[in-house]
């Protein structure tokens, strides 16, 4: 159990889902900004949370994004004009349409190698987050493959071991493209809220599997388990058509 508790919210469909996404987000952002840490420090990741936000931030009337500090949860290392990066496509679809300076947007630098690429973005992590072994984020935004993985941290993989470093380089990733960077366990397990996006049928079994429990080694989206923080999932009722145990069916205005 997370410090904060685990929440299990199902939406009737993505449609419902996103918006109230945004207003949690925006709500955790009103929050944090301010509090005494006057700014708002969000990790995103890619997949359809890209289109997601950008099609429901934007539409929230008044938000104020000057004080957020972004940074990826994972990134492929890719150009950024490659289809597959991920700085690429929120450029394009979500921050071209926000107030975040472009100071405050952490990505990493695809020119290096791998190795260094992950050297380079833990570089500016550190700095952006001076005061702490681990970057504390006020909420990253997770989502999770077929097979459990979350960031680019796979089944299996070593780097789910790592206690270390804050951000790990990974070259044999088993989804395209191979050469990746990703956050490691403990910074995602530091974080103050992680909130897990996931919709669709084709995740049904795999969520039965992290949130209820199944057989073999517990998958990487069941290690997300931030210690003094929040844990969140946002489902469809497709994606949470397996799962038996309490969830919660919040109405279109409730407050998160
Ligand atoms: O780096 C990647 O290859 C993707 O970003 C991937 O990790 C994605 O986030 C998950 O597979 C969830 O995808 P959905 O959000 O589309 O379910």
């Amino acid at each position: 159990m997370s410090g904060g508790g685990r929440r299990i919210l199902v939406f009737p469909s993505a449609a419902e889902l996103g918006p109230a996404l945004a207003r949690f987000t925006a709500a955790r952002a009103a929050r944090a900004t301010g509090s005494e840490r006057g700014r708002f420090s969000l990790g995103l990741s890619g997949g359809s949370l890209v289109s997601m936000l950008a099609r429901e931030l934007p539409a929230l009337p008044g938000l104020d994004s000057s004080k957020w500090l972004v940074g990826f949860c994972d990134e492929r290392l890719v150009p950024f004009e490659d289809p597959e990066s991920t700085y690429g496509l929120y450029k394009s679809q979500l921050l071209c349409k926000m107030s975040i300076p472009e100071t405050q947007v952490l990505a990493i630098d695809p020119s290096l190698s791998v190795e260094e690429a992950a050297k380079d973005y833990a570089k500016k992590l550190s700095e952006a987050f001076p005061n702490e072994e681990f970057p504390v984020f006020d909420l990253l935004l997770l989502g999770m493959g077929p097979d459990g993985h979350t960031c680019s941290l796979f089944p299996g993989h070593p780097l789910l071991e790592e206690n270390q470093r804050t951000v790990a380089p990974i070259s044999d990733s088993p989804k395209p493209p191979p050469q990746r960077i990703t956050l490691t366990l403990p910074v995602v397990n530091a974080a103050r809220c992680v909130v897990f996006v996931s919709t669709g049928g084709s995740k049904a079994p795999v969520l039965k599997h992290v949130l209820e429990g199944g057989e073999g080694p517990a998958l990487p989206a069941a290690r997300v388990n931030p210690a003094g923080g929040e844990l969140l999932w946002f489902l469809d009722e497709a994606a949470a058509a397996s799962l038996t145990k309490d969830v919660e069916r919040p109405s279109a205005t409730a407050v998160l």
